[in-house]
């Protein structure tokens, strides 16, 4: 089976194209296929697809092999695999995800890098939906107790839940500590994708994150642009910033009169192969 390895910011996934292959487990391939030693090594997989509703499909599983309903970083992967391998002649296309249809627009850069804006929609903000458990909606400083200590963490889905909380210093921050036990704590019915921010100022912010279902990776796509929104709604950042990554920066706009977010940020190709197992 041949494969494509993309990432975005360092979120690296390896790429299927199910026009022409059909993964019968995906959920088991994500695990196999993820492995840094045994296999080829990523935060997971996705699956590239014929759609009804839009121009493309796209399916993303964690490297434990949870189906997310959307990814950020791998949506603008699936734009460049589309557009390089031919499947369209569009630089704006739509993509359907679990989390609704996306709208991107590329700028082709060179055969290895094309630069993607996307229509991330509108952020959920409501306790059940998200969802979180709280008596607050939106939800913003809920306390969590984690290893002794209490964290403020702002809620906010993208499609997909993720909890962010402020710190001094993302540099020197437990991430992996303190970011398993939230995703896995009670108040989170679907698990959550925890984000640690530092504010530089009004229109920059430091991020790392731990991501449900495949651990601390390098950037967060949806994560970013819910940390944009977390930061607006605690009055901390403007309504655009650049939200600094360990594996890049990613721009993030909340439009005020659309209420969509906008993501942009690269997409890159880093090698082919084919899978053997
Ligand atoms: N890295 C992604 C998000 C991937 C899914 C996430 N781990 C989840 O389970 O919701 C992104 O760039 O958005």
């Amino acid at each position: 089976m041949k494969f494509t390895k993309m990432h975005g910011c360092g979120n690296d996934y390896i790429y299927i194209n199910g026009f022409q292959v059909k993964v019968d487990n995906p959920a088991q391939l994500s695990i196999k296929m993820s492995n840094r030693h045994f296999g080829v090594g990523s935060d997971g997989i996705v699956l590239i697809l014929p759609s009804d509703v839009a121009d493309f499909r796209m399916r993303m599983f964690n490297s434990d092999g949870s189906e997310a309903e959307m990814c950020g970083n791998a949506i603008r992967c699936v734009g460049k695999y589309v557009y390089d391998n031919k499947m369209t002649d569009k630089t704006s296309i739509t993509i359907e995800t679990l989390a609704g249809i996306k709208i991107l627009d590329m700028t082709v850069v060179d055969e290895k890098v094309t630069y993607a804006k996307v229509d991330m929609g509108e952020p959920i903000l409501k306790a059940e939906d998200i969802p979180v458990i709280s008596d607050k909606s939106p939800v913003i400083g809920e306390e969590i107790d984690v290893n002794g200590k209490t964290f403020e963490f702002t809620c906010v889905s993208m499609g997909n839940p993720h909890a962010i909380a402020y710190v001094d210093d993302t540099d020197t921050f437990e991430v992996e500590k303190i970011g398993k036990l939230v995703e896995i704590d009670e108040k989170f019915p679907k698990k959550v994708n925890v984000e640690f921010a530092q504010i530089i100022d009004n229109e920059t912010i430091k991020m790392r994150v731990w991501e449900r279902g495949s651990g601390e990776t390098l950037a967060c796509g949806t994560g970013a642009c819910a940390t944009l929104v977390a930061s607006v709604l605690n009055n901390l950042t403007d309504r655009k910033a650049v939200v600094k990554l360990i594996g890049g920066d990613l721009l993030i706009e909340w439009d005020k009169e659309s209420n969509h977010i906008y993501m942009s940020g690269e997409a890159v190709t880093t090698f082919e192969g084919e899978w053997l197992l």
